[in-house]
Formats: C-alpha cells, structure tokens, sequence
C-alpha cells in the first residue's frame, strides 16, 4: 500500500505496486520515501484543492493560437468538443485583481502589454491595483527563465478558468501526441561533456518522465464511462500507461520532492506577501498550512550543479527544459495544451526557485521573487496540485487493483471447489469402491492404499465413515442413478457447446475482420497487446 496510514498486510504480493520498495527512498537526491510523500500528501491534500480553486489560483492565461515553434502547423485544428476550451468572456463576474486595468491592459488596444512587462511582471506589484509600487534595485538582467514568462501578457493570450475545463480524457493521441512527447525526450540529449552530467540528465528525463506519467494518471483517473455517462477512473487504461512501469511511479514522486522543496524554498517569501484584503488570510493560510508540512530534505538541489564546472551544463539545462515550454504550443488539443503549459510553466518556476535562487547573492534573489509573475505562482500551484491529485489517484487505483486481485482469487477458488466436487472425482471415488467392493477384505484394505497412492497428488475431500447396511439392491439402484446423472450432465454440457458455438464463430470473425480493416486502412500495428488486451499486465519489475 502506498498509503502510509493503511494497513500494509492487506496487500498482496503479485501486484506491481509493492515491487516499489516504499520505505525507501524516491531517488538519490531526495530524502524522502514513498510513505513520507503519501503523509504529506494526506496531510496536505485538502489545503491544497481549496486553495486551486480560490478565485486567484484558479486563472491561467495563454495564446491559443500561437505558433508552433518547431515545426509548421498551419493546419492546426481542434475540432473536437472534449479538446476545445471554455475561456473566460464574462469579465464582470471576475474580482478586481483579474480585471483588465489589473491584468495590464488585456483587450485595450491602446496599451502595448509587452512595453510594460516589467510592471506586469513583478508578482507583488500585480496581487493589489494600488500598492505601493516601488521596485527592488534592478541586477544587471540574467537569463534565469526557464520558460518564457512573458508570453502570459500577449495580447493574444485569453483567461482560462482551469476549474471549468479539467484536465480528463479527451481522445488526443495517435502519431501526433508521440511526435511531442519524442521532441521533449529528444531534449535530453544533452551536449556539454562535463561533470556532473549524468545526475542533471537524469534529473531532466525523470521531470519529463514524470509529467508525461503524471499527465497518463490524470486522463486514466478522468475517463467517460460510454454506459453511464459519468467521468471516472479506469483501472486497465492506468495498468497498462502508468501502473505497469514502477519507474514511472516514481518519477512522478520524484516531480512532487522537486516542486515541492521549490515551494519550501520561497516559503519565507510567500509569507511576506501581502494579498488583497478579504483575500489575505485565506489564501495565506493555506499556504502557509501547505508549505509547512514541506522539509527542505524532500530534494538536494545542490547535488545537481555544484561547481563552476557545471555551470555550463545549467545554462543547457535551462534551454533545454525552455524549449520543453515552448513546444506546448504544437499540442493540438486545446485542454491537453493549456494544462501541458501549465504543468511545464510549473516546472519551469520550480527550476528556477531551486537553481538560481541557490548561488545568487541577497539582491539577486530578491529580484527574482519579485519578479515571480502571478502566471508563475499560480502554475507552481497548479503544478503541485496535480502532482498531489496524481499521487492519491495511484493509492485509489492501488486499492482498486487489489480488490480486482482479490475477486480474481476469489473466483479461482471457487471454480476450485466447484471443480473438486465435479462428477469426475466422483467417479474416481465410485470406481474405486466398485473395485473394492469386488475384492475379499484384505484385497480391499491393499488395493485401497495402491489406489490412494496412485492418485495421492489429487485433492479429494476426506472420506467420511459412515455406516451403512449393506443393500444390494440399493446399492445398485443408487449406482444406476448416478450413472444416469453422469450421463445427463455430459449431454448437457455437449448441448450448451453447440448453443455457445454461434457466438464464439461469430467474435473471431468479427476480431478478424476488424484485424483485416484496420490492415487494409493502414493502421494495422496501431493497436499494441497492452491496448488490445489491457487486463493482461505486464508486469515491468525489476
Ligand atoms: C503535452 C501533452 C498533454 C497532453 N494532455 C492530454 C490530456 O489532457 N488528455 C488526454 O486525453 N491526452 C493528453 N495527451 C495525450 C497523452 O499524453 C498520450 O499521448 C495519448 O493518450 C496517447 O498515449 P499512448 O499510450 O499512445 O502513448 P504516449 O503517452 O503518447 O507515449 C508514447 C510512448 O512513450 C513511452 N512512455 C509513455 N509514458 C512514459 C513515461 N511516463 N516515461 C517514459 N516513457 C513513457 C511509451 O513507450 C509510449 O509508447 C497529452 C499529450 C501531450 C504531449
């Protein structure tokens, strides 16, 4: 069991879940397990799904319809409903500090929004229209982004309500969704030869990996139900995306050390925020609730880049992880984008918490909290949020995995004893008394035993003594009985063949054809085993 406060005897060995050791440790650079992180989660869980759904944590912006970066997608075209996004047209409804004048000018022309991105950008200056605007002294101005924060205030860019337009199923796939996910694989690929690089690779492949994971759990744990009508877990898809690979498990553990140490990091920063009046202290004491909970072992960050020889590889790192951001936009399916940005913006500020808040001198980090755009805190939450959601969503589908393991079980041995009372034992049971009962009585006592012994690796419930008046006649009007009975049974097994026969002709036909049409359309090796038979596990253990 993943969770810590259940009772860990209740599961049993054959389920992938407990090949994760999980009173070890999530990986090299963190201190924490498996359990640790199912506490904290407990702990902090609720806190969180409040604080998401308040009024400044729920809103993210993004430009629909930029373009792709990478590669032409002029044709881009989201048709299906389930991809396509609600955004948000009544302003009115909204409170102040998303109004337009708030959010710098969104939808008034007159205001050149990217001019005044250095207003817009420094996050206390946004959270109250009236503050007091004084501004840090300005650093000389670094590269410290690992995506690009300035997108969030193009005109383009539209207001999303994330609570309206949920991160579920939404049937985005096929070739195209693998492209994606191959480019940002393809990203670490990293070319600087210094030290220190196996463990930033590592780290970089586990954030991909983990997001990509953690993206797989969210659409298994939100899938329409065609019968009911109703969004919610489906055990098989999970198996066969997610629950069958241990690494993949673990590197959305190891997403939730790094975002959430990112968060620990500015704790003291966030509890100096000044938000806006009825605002205040609800929203700042959940976070404060939140990142108490959090330890600065949860990940080393340190362990990554230590030296001036791994400079070189940070700056990579950045770019690297910039263009992880930047190919959301080439994500065709417009809910599967605006989460994809939200996550990776997520990511992308936790980065940039752990790494350059590090080594920078007092100023300099000042400067880069302040300079945390509003779009940047709410998809750290977000981010967060989604790990948190990700991680009881595996407890649940634990537990619902073991359940099905136990109903299988049960099943089994039911067929088991059903199969043990079946008339074959019988027979063997009345054949051997037949025999016996031809034999003198010491025959019977030694042909008895020979008997047993031939047939001691067959379970046979345990003879009963019972005594009984010898009958003859009885004994052959019971014996013809049963021979009749045996007789009937088999004519009715024979019967339910033949009525069964029909329907079994008719589902290979029918898997055969579709076989042949999906050959003749071209799509033949689209279906893997896993897809086509998702209740065959494949167990992927070490
Ligand atoms: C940014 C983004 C956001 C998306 N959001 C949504 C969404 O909101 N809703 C939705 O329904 N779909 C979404 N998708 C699509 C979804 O992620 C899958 O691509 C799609 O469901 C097809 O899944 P698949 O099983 O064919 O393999 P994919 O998930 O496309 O994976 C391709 C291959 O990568 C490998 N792989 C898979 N997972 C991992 C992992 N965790 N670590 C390492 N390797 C792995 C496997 O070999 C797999 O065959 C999104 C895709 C992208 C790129």
């Amino acid at each position: 069991d993943l969770n810590v406060s259940n009772n860990d005897t209740e599961i049993s060995d054959d389920t992938p879940f407990c090949k994760l050791e999980k009173e070890s440790a999530v990986s090299t650079s963190c201190d924490v397990t498996f359990k640790e992180i199912n506490q904290i989660n407990s702990n902090i869980r609720e806190d969180l799904q409040t604080l998401v759904n308040t009024d400044f944590f729920k809103y993210f912006k993004l430009d629909l319809y930029k373009e792709c970066p990478f590669w032409d997608d002029s044709n881009r075209l989201c048709t299906d409903g389930s991809c396509s996004i609600d955004i948000v047209e009544d302003w009115s409804q909204l409170p102040e500090y998303w109004q337009p004048k708030a959010l710098g000018g969104l939808h008034d022309p007159e205001t050149d929004i990217l001019e005044g991105t250095d207003d817009e950008c420094s996050f206390l200056d946004q959270l109250c229209q009236g503050r007091d605007q004084t501004h840090p002294a300005q650093p000389p101005k670094f590269d410290f982004d690992y995506c690009d924060v300035n997108e969030f205030e193009s005109k383009e860019s539209v207001l999303v309500d994330l609570t309206k337009n949920p991160e579920r199923f939404t049937g985005y796939g096929g070739q195209e969704a693998r492209n994606i996910w191959q480019y940002i694989y393809g990203e670490n690929c990293f070319s600087t030869t210094t030290e220190g690089k196996c463990l930033a690779k590592d780290a970089f492949y586990r954030l991909v990996s983990g997001l990509h994971a953690s993206i797989g759990v969210h659409i298994s744990n939100e899938m329409l139900d065609t019968k009911t009508g109703k969004w919610g877990p489906n055990l098989d898809f999970f198996m066969a995306r997610v629950g069958n690979f241990p690494d993949r498990i673990t590197n959305i553990y190891f997403n939730y050390a790094v975002v959430a140490k990112a968060l620990w990091k500015i704790r003291p920063y966030l509890t100096h925020l000044d938000f806006c009046n009825e605002y205040d202290n609800n929203v700042k004491s959940k976070i404060v609730s939140i990142t108490s909970q959090l330890d600065r072992n949860i990940f080393h960050e340190d362990l990554l880049f230590k030296d001036d020889l791994t400079y070189k590889l940070k700056d990579e790192f950045r770019t690297r992880f910039k263009n992880v951001t930047r190919i959301m936009d080439c994500v065709d399916c417009d809910t599967c984008r605006l989460w994809g940005k939200v996550q990776t913006t997520g990511y992308a500020t936790s980065l940039k918490i752990l790494f350059e808040l590090e080594d920078a001198d007092e100023e300099t980090q000042q400067y880069i909290v302040d300079k945390l755009t509003k779009y940047e805190l709410i998809a750290l939450l977000n981010t967060f949020d989604r790990l948190s959601q990700a991680i009881e969503a595996i407890n649940n589908f634990e537990k619902m995995y073991n359940d099905k393991l136990n109903i299988e079980d049960n099943k089994a041995t039911n067929k088991t004893s059903i199969f043990s009372s079946n008339n074959f034992f019988k027979l063997l049971e009345m054949a051997k008394n037949t025999i016996n009962n031809n034999l003198t009585k010491r025959n019977h006592e030694v042909k008895e035993e020979q008997v047993s012994h031939k047939f001691s690796d067959l379970k046979m419930p345990k003879k009963k003594i019972v005594k009984k008046a010898v009958n003859d006649e009885n004994k052959w009007t019971k014996a013809w009985h049963t021979e009749i009975g045996n007789v009937m049974e088999a004519l009715r097994f024979i019967y339910r063949s033949y009525l069964d026969l029909p329907k079994n002709i008719w589902t290979i036909a029918l898997s055969n054809m579709n076989k042949f049409w999906n050959k003749f359309i071209g799509v033949a090796n689209y279906l893997r085993e896993e897809e086509e038979n998702p209740t065959v596990y494949k167990l992927n253990i070490q």
